[in-house]
């Protein structure tokens, strides 16, 4: 297509953190570029996810982590002050206005058309009344929650993540279908702030993660005063007339509470896109190569939670980076790096997504898990280490209580998977995806020295577990 005859290089479909960045990333190339946004530029991650999720979540933290040192402890005698704690939630969120992020786009010279975008053929692009020309388009709209088929539930009017991240009251009462990370983590928040949390869990919590993982969270929960149940299925929910929610379990149990929130999961928002005008199938999710190119097309991209890879704002973020670079450099004609770390691919998609759960101890991991390495015929050895044995960890915490896995490719002989949960260790996770990345020979891991006393020193106590290489 002609240059002159489009409306744009690139228009992007959704302006959460993943489309800003594919825009940023392609304008910087000189591409010219605009974003179709429905709602708020900035997405689901600033206004109803990650930042006011985590905000809500820090005071908490902060509060115990001051608890839980002798001395310390004796200056924080109260409670949250949980109305103070909404309010700087509200401020994460900007008071749900998007202002600042549409300052910054104007800023980097990418143009914004408000509205439902949708595709309407190939290369076209119609939002409202309007329709654009593009030479690429990227898909950026990322996911929208899946609600469970259990009978009486939509009618019971219940909180999706939105409604509980953008609360204005805390529930005296509130229970949580769903074990996995949402779930668990807006449990620990509303029971920081003071309701009476229940949590549903059909399997064991955070059962993606290491096993080890799911016991730790749910000791601590049932510490922190939330009523954990783990093989738990809801039957049914009802709201009364006096507003509460009944809650009918298929073992007979019950639950009655003030709102009900639901965190079953997520699937790429790709229902409503035109996808068949260009003869694609809204599925489960956009299939795209490792630069996030729609294979059997040259001009149509699918990034972030669109495209159902790793649903993770950090991930999608690195994806946006690749695929805003691939975009300018096959519309300028120049080469194109798609290969296993290439300069355009995003190959850590496969081997190392780090994520955070941010409940109280955390629990951070990176790679895949023991049983995944396994299952891919990897032959691997693992070991694993209690935190509260490290000195690092005895300062930080008095009775400090984690553990940790670092699992090694035997025959690569590099880490691909490292597992910590214990308070504070969002913040060791980055050696672990480097070290992954990297990939660091265990040989040389020996010579990274951890400095003493930090709970970095977890490192060196998994590697003695492991065992010191023999000189060759
Ligand atoms: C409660 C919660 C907490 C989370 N916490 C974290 C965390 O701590 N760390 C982390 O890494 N991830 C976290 N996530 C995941 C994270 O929110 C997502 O991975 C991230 O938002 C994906 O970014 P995105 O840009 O792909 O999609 P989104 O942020 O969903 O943005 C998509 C944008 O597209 C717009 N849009 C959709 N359809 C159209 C259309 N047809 N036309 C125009 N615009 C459209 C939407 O309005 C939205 O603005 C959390 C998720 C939830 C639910
Ligand atoms: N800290 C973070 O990075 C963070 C925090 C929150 C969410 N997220 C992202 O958002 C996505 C969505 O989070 P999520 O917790 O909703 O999804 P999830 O996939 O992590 O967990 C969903 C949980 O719901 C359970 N479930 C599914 N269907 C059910 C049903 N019918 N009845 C009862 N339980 C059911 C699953 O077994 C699972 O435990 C995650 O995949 C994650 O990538 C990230």
């Amino acid at each position: 297509m002609n240059a002159e005859a489009v409306d744009y290089d690139l228009i992007v479909i959704g302006a959460g953190p993943v489309g800003e960045n594919v825009a940023d990333y392609a304008a910087r190339r000189g591409i010219r570029v605009a974003v179709v946004e429905s709602e708020l530029v900035g997405g689901e991650c600033s206004y109803w996810a990650c930042m006011p999720s985590k905000a809500l979540l820090r005071s908490g933290h902060a509060l115990r982590a001051a608890q839980r040192v002798a001395g310390a402890d004796a200056a924080v005698t109260g409670s949250l002050d949980a109305a103070a704690v909404l309010t700087r939630r509200t401020a994460f969120t900007s008071d749900w206005t998007d202002a600042d992020q549409v300052a910054w786009l104007d800023s980097a010279g990418i143009d914004l058309i408000r509205g439902r975008g949708r595709l309407a053929g190939p290369r076209r692009i119609a939002v409202d009344d309007r329709v654009y020309a593009a030479r690429a388009v990227a898909i950026a709209t990322g996911s929208v929650p899946v609600l469970p088929p259990i009978p009486g539930l939509a009618e019971a009017a219940p909180w999706g993540t939105r409604e509980a991240t953008s609360a204005d009251h805390v529930p005296a009462r509130l229970a949580v279908i769903g074990g996995g990370v949402a779930g668990t983590e807006l449990a620990f928040a509303f029971a920081s702030l003071g309701s009476r949390v229940t949590l549903l869990s059909r399997g064991a919590l955070l059962d993606r993660e290491e096993p080890f993982v799911g016991e730790h969270v749910a000791t601590a929960a049932a510490a922190q005063g939330i009523d954990v149940r783990t093989g738990a299925v809801v039957a049914r929910a009802d709201r009364a007339g006096d507003g509460a929610v009944r809650i009918t379990l298929a073992d007979g149990g019950e639950v009655v509470t003030d709102e009900v929130l639901v965190a079953t999961g997520r699937r790429p928002n790709i229902g409503d896109l035109g996808l068949e005008t260009v003869g694609l199938a809204a599925t489960n999710a956009i299939d795209v190569d490792e630069t996030m190119l729609v294979p059997g097309t040259d001009w149509l991209y699918a990034v972030g939670d669109a495209n159902g890879r790793a649903l993770f704002t950090h991930q999608g973020k690195y994806q946006a980076r690749a695929a805003g670079e691939a975009i300018a450099a096959r519309l300028s004609g120049t080469p194109v790096e798609a290969g296993r770390w290439g300069a355009h691919a995003a190959t850590a998609d496969h081997v190392a997504v780090p994520h955070v759960v941010f409940t109280d101890p955390e629990v951070a991991s990176v790679g895949l898990t023991e049983a995944q390495a396994r299952e891919r015929g990897v032959d691997v050895r693992a070991v694993e280490y209690d935190l509260g044995w490290v000195a690092g960890a005895k300062l930080h915490a008095d009775g400090y209580a984690g553990r940790a896995k670092l699992v090694v490719d035997e025959t690569r002989r590099v880490v691909v998977c490292a597992t910590f949960v214990g308070q504070d260790v969002a913040e060791l996770l980055h050696s672990a995806t480097i070290a992954i990345v990297g990939e660091v020979p265990v040989e040389r891991l020996w010579h990274a020295v951890p400095a003493y006393p930090t709970i970095s020193e977890i490192w060196l106590r998994l590697l003695e577990s492991y065992g010191r290489p023999e000189p060759k």
